[in-house]
């Protein structure tokens, strides 16, 4: 369940580390107990009280051992597209006495010639980073890499204290970031959010405009009990329930459902989202996933379109248009919906009256004139 107490506003923005949105480890110093791939995982993190590998206790993160040479852990994270990194999230659940006390982060954006010179990662090795790819890694120039979050504590994982939230100032584009960890430790997760920042596509290409990876945002939403609205621009296909759009069961349906003259059900309320699209374009045809929503998918959907020259806010009326009619869903299916809509910069959706969906698509063409 998504619990939005004391979430900071970056943190509803897209997701750019995660393993679902194509971020990935490239170097870690060390991952003698937990490697650095699970602080990428999508799942919330896990105790389990009696699990222990041969290394020691099991745990739901990246976990260095302690350090018994100079130094300090760090690791190399590739993100998932060119983004604006506005906040990040590290997550320290469960590591109480073993925890990283600090961090700090580090931001780059390497060229295809200092990529080649990264190593590839090899995730058997489970304990510590071969001397030929710490050498690689040190070819890259240190000035390459800007320090993004300077030396700042963690707090350790407990309930009330696991979610470190850290806002970032920089409107610089990354492809990469360095995390530090000082000298040692665990972390759960780690999330960075920010806004995507691709090369415009060409005029007579069609492309999602709605992508995250166009540079989408989801401005706000109605509901998001079981799963964020910003999850259905993802560019991979849905990998659970939760990887979708799910909105808690409207409390105000009828107490039994009537069908309308037609045969179809009678619907009363809806749930929304907005999203401000990367490129401003017009779009041609929409596809609708509701993959894994089985018992659970909306009985419509409807999308809508408008051109804002000011920022949008739910409070200012705004003339919204159809691109998409209320068109029927169904269970666990991909749906294709031809269309035809004007220049717009941002989409509103409608599920009726409650439910999810995994992935909606707006293929379009850029208006290459308007950014
Ligand atoms: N009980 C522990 O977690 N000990 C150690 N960590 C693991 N994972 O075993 C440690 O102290 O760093």
């Amino acid at each position: 369940m998504i619990d939005n107490k004391n979430v900071p506003a970056f943190a509803e923005l897209s997701e750019f580390a995660s393993l679902s949105a194509g971020g990935s480890v490239v170097f870690a110093t060390d991952d003698f107990f937990a490697p650095c791939e699970s602080m990428l995982s999508d799942s919330e993190p896990v105790f389990i009280a009696d699990k222990y590998t041969e290394f020691g206790k099991w745990m739901d993160g990246w976990e260095t051992r302690r350090k018994r040479i100079p130094g300090h852990d760090w690791c190399i994270l590739k993100l998932g597209t060119k983004c604006v990194i506005r906040g990040l999230l590290v997550d320290t659940a469960f590591f109480t006495g073993n925890y990283a006390p600090k961090y700090s982060i580090q931001a780059a954006c390497l060229s295809p010639e200092e990529e080649a010179l990264l190593p590839r990662r090899d995730t058997k090795m489970g304990s510590a980073c071969s001397e030929c790819d710490l050498e690689r890694v040190k070819q890259l120039r240190s000035d390459k890499w800007e320090e993004i979050v300077p030396i700042t504590a963690l707090r350790p994982g407990y309930e009330e204290s696991r979610m470190n939230y850290q806002k970032v100032l920089s409107d610089e584009s990354w492809t990469y970031i360095r995390v530090n960890i000082y000298p040692d430790g665990g972390i759960a997760r780690l999330r960075v959010y920010g806004e995507a920042k691709p090369e415009a596509p060409p005029r007579d290409q069609l492309v999602d405009l709605a992508s995250m990876l166009s540079g989408t945002t989801c401005l706000g939403y109605s509901n998001a009990h079981f799963g964020h609205p910003r999850n259905i621009i993802k560019s991979n296909k849905g990998e659970t329930m939760a990887d979708g759009w799910e909105t808690a069961r409207r409390l105000d349906r009828p107490d039994v459902l009537e069908a309308s003259e037609d045969g179809t059900l009678k619907v009363s309320g809806e749930e929304w989202a907005v999203f401000k699209l990367g490129f401003c374009g017009t779009i041609k045809e929409i596809f609708v996933d509701t993959l894994h929503f089985k018992g659970n998918f909306p009985d419509s959907i409807k999308v809508e379109g408008s051109f804002l020259d000011e920022e949008w806010s739910e409070t200012k009326p705004i003339h919204w248009f159809n691109i998409l009619k209320p068109s029927k869903l169904s269970a666990n299916k991909e749906h294709w919906f031809p269309c035809n809509s004007d220049v717009i910069s941002h989409i509103r959706v409608t599920i009726a009256p409650d439910g999810g969906i995994s992935r909606i698509r707006t293929y379009g063409l850029v208006e290459p004139n308007i950014f």
